[in-house]
């Protein structure tokens, strides 16, 4: 088979954000790979896809490490031949006060002598929308949406102009609505009026796939796209229309049998949720305890004895709000995060030598220990699950793994027996 040259080279400041941003691309018909950090150069000989997404942990890195990171990715995707860039992260444009989209965007732009990109962190089918340069999450502004408690990234100013500018050191200027709803024409008009002011970057405002699709369209041409996943909406046609990108369904993946795994550190409301059905639901579940963990006592091998590969066993940290803060209290929220992520990244290296070959996994943070306690380099992603989750396949380390990565915000209740089922699908 001739060999994919990748059109689309993307930077994902985190694990399951980069799942997300692969999750849109292959809807959009283009066979997607999501490597994990930036690859050696011989898993560059097997990465056969129309579009590549670099996984990075640089969201609540120090910038100069986010920059620098960032870089290196580019660099890497510049190496394989992708003709446009892509900068990922999250929908409610997570960002340290430090402000990293800012410095790695402007980065980018520079060592693509880009002079203009755009900034859209809108993804109505997760309720993210932005109106008038104002993000909100389904009806509340960011800043009073819980994301300005949020641990590591509070998000205490809605206004993403003043927010950009904030972390920026050229002008930041704004795609209204207004425009963004007169097609993709009135998008380039509107750039080329902020360009003539010095404008580099602008946020765009987004409140339905309609407008990510024409923001999509009017950066047909643009070096460095910024933005959440939603952005990436538009891009696949682009390719199509110029003839590179031939029509396909880019989700195909063979199946992966062996025994599940359900693994969960999150801590989101939603994965609450999930954790909870699937208990209500008389399933099997072993809960680690934080302080039982710092305490020294063999809360891995009770796990693994509890684990049972003729029934799937959800293995999960994941507490009430309330419960989280008074275990953080106790051992810091680092220390905290850190032994709940280390055990789960042992259980799932474990499960592996034990023959487990399906692996699903809640939290950012959690996926990345995860993905990295089993030594996972690359993965290609399938359909999608729920929005924002495909279901991928690790290849380039071992022998394969069904591996779904699960941001802590998204999926619906019955999320992990719907994932499972998914894994079970039909040979393809
Ligand atoms: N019961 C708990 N007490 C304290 N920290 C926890 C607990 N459960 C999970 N954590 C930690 O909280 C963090 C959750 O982050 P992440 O995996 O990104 O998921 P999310 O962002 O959905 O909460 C992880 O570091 C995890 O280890
Ligand atoms: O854009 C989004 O909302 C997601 O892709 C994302 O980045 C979520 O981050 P986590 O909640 O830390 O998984």
């Amino acid at each position: 088979m001739e060999k994919l040259r990748p059109l689309l080279g993307c930077i994902a400041d985190d694990f399951t954000g980069a799942t997300d941003l692969a999750n849109i691309l292959v809807r959009g018909g283009m066979r997607t790979v999501q490597t994990i950090g930036v690859p050696s150069e011989d898993l560059a000989a097997s990465l056969d896809a129309d579009a590549i997404v670099v996984a990075l942990k640089s969201r609540t890195a120090p910038v100069e490490q986010a920059v620098s990171e960032s870089l290196q990715a580019l660099r890497w995707l510049q190496g394989r031949g992708c003709r446009q860039f892509f900068f990922k992260y999250c929908s409610t444009f997570d960002s340290t006060s430090a402000g990293n989209i800012g410095p790695v965007a402007e980065a980018l732009q520079a060592a693509l002598a880009a002079d203009f990109a755009i900034a859209c962190p809108a993804f109505p089918a997760a309720g993210r929308t932005a109106y008038m340069g104002h993000l909100f999450v389904q009806q509340r502004l960011l800043s009073e949406s819980g994301m300005e408690r949020h641990p590591l990234t509070p998000m205490r100013d809605p206004d993403l102009v003043r927010l950009l500018q904030a972390q920026s050191r050229s002008k930041v200027g704004l795609i209204a609505h207004p425009d963004v709803a007169g097609g993709a024409a009135a998008v380039r008009e509107r750039i080329a009026a902020l360009r003539s002011q010095g404008v580099r970057l602008a946020i765009a405002d987004a409140i339905s796939d309609a407008d990510l699709i024409t923001l999509g369209e009017a950066c047909a041409d643009a070096p460095l796209v910024t933005g959440g996943s939603g952005m990436a909406q538009g891009l696949p046609a682009n390719f199509r229309r110029s003839g590179t990108l031939p029509d396909a369904d880019a989700s195909l993946l063979p199946r992966i049998a062996g025994p599940a795994v359900v693994l969960s550190g999150s801590a989101s409301v939603a994965t609450n949720g999930q954790v909870a059905a699937w208990l209500r639901g008389g399933r099997r579940g072993f809960r680690i305890e934080p302080l039982a963990l710092a305490r020294g006592e063999s809360v891995v091998a009770a796990a693994l004895d509890f684990i049972d590969a003729g029934e799937t066993t959800l293995v999960y940290a994941t507490s009430g709000a309330d419960e989280v803060r008074r275990v953080q209290a106790e051992l810091g929220a680092a220390h905290a995060g850190a032994l709940v992520e280390q055990a789960l990244g042992q259980i799932a290296a474990r499960l592996r030598e034990r023959g487990t070959r399906r692996f699903v996994v809640a939290g950012g943070e959690t996926s990345g220990a995860v993905v990295q306690a089993l030594g996972l380099r690359a993965l290609r992603i399938g359909a999608q699950i729920d929005p924002g989750v495909p279901e991928t396949h690790s290849f380039g380390a071992g022998e394969p793994l069904a591996v779904v990565l699960k941001s802590g915000n998204f999926g619906t209740e019955d999320f992990f027996d719907k994932a499972l089922r998914h894994l079970e699908g039909p040979v393809a």
